[in-house]
């Protein structure tokens, strides 16, 4: 036996050392490659300031192509090789751009005979699958970019469909040094020579070793074990809309993730245009946005939570899930179109007196700047006294409001219709004057007018009345106006109920967004609309007068640097839009999430059965409109490589009521650890004490899931115990794991809102090892401490 290992053991150093020849090369490569680079961006740069302003882009554009691809070797990758396939030889000798012949299937005679009748085969070709590609001097690859076509049959080829793979090997390293190599054979019937020796096969179950590993706080790449059904998607073509479902843990945001850099990699021209990923809570974008840097990627990909979509708001509170409703559902839609133009109408100074949101932008007419809205004397918006050619002009509430509602018809946002309103009142000013008649001859009469509005338009009491009148309305002064509920009533007559009304107003009142709140604020953007500001003037220095530098220096132009920044930062529209968790979205997000992908391909990944939204066909509308037309492709997702099947076994109770006829995913793996059921006397001391347990039994992270209103409250509970533990409202939850999590009070948590069941379901599927259920008082739980709602 002792010798059997020996033996095992010899052969993995020799395979081992086999790797590290290759890894080892390929850092010479790399380093090669560098110098390159760095060569290359110093050459540009000591071309120095001087030249024709083409020269000088030229310049930049080299320096920048230089930069991001030295930026891309230097990247410190944990294991930049992950892969080999060893592959029959193929049908035809042609060989693809990244220097692997091309052919899918192998040739008639690849495959032969000996003695016994036994089939036997040479290796033909042995590709190196890694983060990114390198070829030696002579073209020749050393290390496949996991994303060309080449390395497609690592993740595809399986023993029923094996292709030309025959050995198919993940490599284990860290930095430069090789740990570790695992194989699976693709053809166990063959007995395949590779340089006239046994091709050896080391270990297996390199994808279980992966699932086994501690969970931390960041997510890890899958790019050494994306499965088969995984990479169907992620390499599916880009053409309009990628659906995909599956259950908890099938790897849907694994596959988002890796797509963008899929993308990217196939066309980067296309997707310069930026892909930005929504994800359901900022916590999830914290957990996942080291991946697509580790896939050698970054800068194009924007991810962002759905309440930081819109800049400037950064939402992080939840409201309550009846409130949730109202604001998500299609019906604010109704309610904002007359919330924009009705507030115009509230009594304006009063308003941005109690709340000093409304703004007053500074439109060329406007106010001088700093000048504070609270700071104002009140001006009356209810009649306007100007004095033009020596007499007094007055126009009065019925006047002024009929004014209004002419300049409102139409659909134009609000605050583009100011100059309209502005030339209506100096109409109506007009017929007042009496200037009328003054002369036959027309262009006299036009001078007139126009000498008339100049008077008038510069007048203090008409500026002040104007801004008063029509000052330029902002989301967050339009959200604000909304808080108090005459107005709002006014706004969302037969729209919403009393009780709806009185809900919504109360929580608008409130200071602090929540992230339903930013879809409210992005749908009142557009129908407010930004009015155009006056071009800021280049600065006058008198220098280059003197010296007359200003006509001999060209303009500096905007490097590749500078551009590629500005664009990012003032990017509103994206060439794909990746949604994570897409059940989540409520109409009012979907309509948000449409505008930033208008002309984009779209991928979206999600799970009904998880879904913490009440009406899902209200979503699926809103979702159709925001897609379009576009055709969609759909795609399955079969397989959880999260839970064991222990705790898959109890979440599938819940979701037998949370979503009756949905299959459960497979789960790949088991433990043999059950889940743990407890009965709390006194929930904290028993919370605090399985959290301490499962910290002595699992090395990375333990969640502990509560129902929202107890966030704070367990958060407290485990202050103690160190970073290793985490309290999670049950809506934080989605798509976030631990090695091992405890869920309290399932009850609580299903009777939270209409769709907790489904957030319970969430909440059961979050550990990659072990659960503990903690039940209460209104968990009724058995002698054994199983909860009703997870009893047989
Ligand atoms: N091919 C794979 N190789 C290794 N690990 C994988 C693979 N596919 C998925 N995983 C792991 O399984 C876990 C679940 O993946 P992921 O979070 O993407 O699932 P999900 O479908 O988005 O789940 P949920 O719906 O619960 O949010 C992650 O830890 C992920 O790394």
């Amino acid at each position: 036996m002792a010798a059997q290992d020996a033996a095992v053991d010899s052969v993995r150093d020799r395979e081992i050392g086999v790797e590290q020849d290759h890894l080892d090369q390929v850092y010479r490569r790399l380093e090669e490659k560098i110098h390159e680079a760095e060569f290359l961006m110093n050459d540009a740069a000591k071309r120095g300031q001087v030249g024709t302003p083409g020269a000088l882009a030229e310049r930049d554009a080299q320096v920048f192509r230089a930069g991001v691809h030295l930026n891309r070797l230097n990247n410190e990758f944990e294991d930049f090789l992950f892969g080999r396939i060893d592959l029959l030889h193929g049908k035809d000798g042609k060989k693809g751009p990244d220097g692997a012949f091309t052919s899918v299937e192998p040739a008639d005679d690849a495959v032969r005979e000996d003695a016994e009748g036994a089939p036997v085969a040479e290796i033909g070709e042995t590709l190196h699958i890694g983060r990114i590609g390198v070829l030696d001097s002579d073209y020749a690859p050393l290390v496949i970019d996991w994303r060309a076509p080449a390395a497609a049959p690592f993740y595809r080829s399986t023993p029923k469909d094996p292709g030309r793979v025959v050995r198919r090997r993940v490599i284990r390293s860290k930095g430069r040094q090789v740990l570790g190599v695992e194989d699976d054979l693709m053809r166990p019937e063959l007995t395949a020579h590779l340089d006239g020796e046994k091709l050896a096969v080391i270990g297996d179950g390199a994808l279980m070793a992966a699932l086994g590993q501690a969970r931390s706080h960041t997510m890890r790449d899958i790019v050494s074990s994306i499965q088969a059904e995984q990479d169907m998607v992620i390499r599916a073509p880009a053409a309009s809309v990628t659906e995909v479902a599956g259950g908890p843990g099938t790897g849907k945001t694994a596959v988002a993730l890796h797509r963008a850099a899929y993308l990217l990699y196939q066309d980067r021209r296309r997707y310069a245009g930026g892909i930005l990923i929504v994800s359901p809570t900022p916590l999830l974008v914290s957990y996942t946005e080291g991946v697509l840097p580790s896939l050698g990627e970054e800068g194009q990909v924007a991810i962002r939570a759905l309440g930081s979509l819109v800049d400037g708001a950064e939402a992080t509170s939840y409201d309550e899930p009846h409130i949730a409703r109202i604001k998500g559902s299609s019906r604010m839609l109704k309610v904002l179109r007359k919330a924009a133009r009705g507030a115009l109408e509230a009594p304006v100074t009063a308003v941005a007196q109690e709340e000093g949101q409304l703004s007053f932008g500074d439109f060329d007419d406007f106010d001088e700047p700093g000048d504070e809205p609270g700071a104002r004397p009140a001006v009356r918006t209810d009649m306007l006294r100007v004095v033009a050619f020596g007499s007094r002009l007055e126009l009065e509430a019925a006047e002024l409001q009929r004014i209004r509602e002419n300049a409102l018809s139409g659909t134009a946002p609000v605050n583009l219709l100011r100059p309209r309103a502005r030339k209506l009142l100096l109409d109506a000013l007009w017929s007042k004057s009496g200037g009328r008649g003054r002369h036959t001859d027309p262009e006299l009469a036009a001078e007139l007018r126009s000498s008339f509005d100049e008077d008038v338009s510069s007048e203090d009491s008409f500026l002040a009345f104007l801004n008063a009148w029509w000052p330029e309305l902002t989301p967050r002064g339009v959200l604000a106006a909304m808080g108090d509920e005459k107005r709002l009533g006014r706004w969302a007559r037969r729209i919403l109920t009393p009780r709806e009304v009185r809900q919504l107003a109360r929580s608008l009142g409130r200071e602090e967004l929540s992230v339903h709140d930013v879809a409210l604020l992005d749908e009142l953007q557009l129908l407010l609309g930004t009015p155009a500001r006056p071009k800021k003037k280049r600065e006058y220095d008198p220098l280059d007068a003197l010296t007359g530098l200003e006509e001999l220096m060209p303009q500096r132009e905007e490097t590749q640097w500078e551009r590629a920044e500005r664009l990012a930062a003032e990017r509103t529209e994206y060439a794909h839009v990746i949604v994570d968790e897409a059940q989540d979205l409520t109409p009012m997000q979907w309509r948000m999430v449409g505008r930033r992908g208008r002309t984009a391909t779209w991928t979206i990944v999600g799970d009904a059965a998880q879904s913490s939204w009440t009406d899902p066909e209200e979503a699926a509308e809103a979702r159709n409109e925001a897609l379009g037309s576009r055709p969609r492709r759909k795609f399955e997702l079969t397989v959880n490589y999260r839970n064991p099947a222990e705790i898959a076994e109890l979440a599938a109770k819940v979701l037998a009521l949370a979503a009756p006829g949905m299959r459960s995913p497979r789960a790949v793996r088991s433990t043999g650890v059950v889940p743990r059921f407890v009965t709390a006397g006194d929930l904290e001391s028993s919370v605090r004490e399985e959290a301490r347990r499962l910290l002595e039994r699992v090395d990375g992270t333990v969640g502990v899931v509560v129902a929202m209103n107890r966030r704070a409250q367990a958060a407290r509970w485990l202050a103690e115990l160190g970073d290793r533990v985490v309290a999670l409202g049950s809506l934080e939850a989605k798509g976030l794991e631990y090695d091992a999590t405890v869920v309290v009070s399932p009850a609580e948590i299903a009777e939270e809102s209409p769709a907790g069941l489904r957030v319970l379901y969430v909440a059961l599927t979050r550990a990659t090892q072990q659960l503990t259920v903690v039940s209460g008082k209104r968990d009724d739980p058995d002698g054994q401490g199983v909860p009703a709602l997870l009893r047989d």
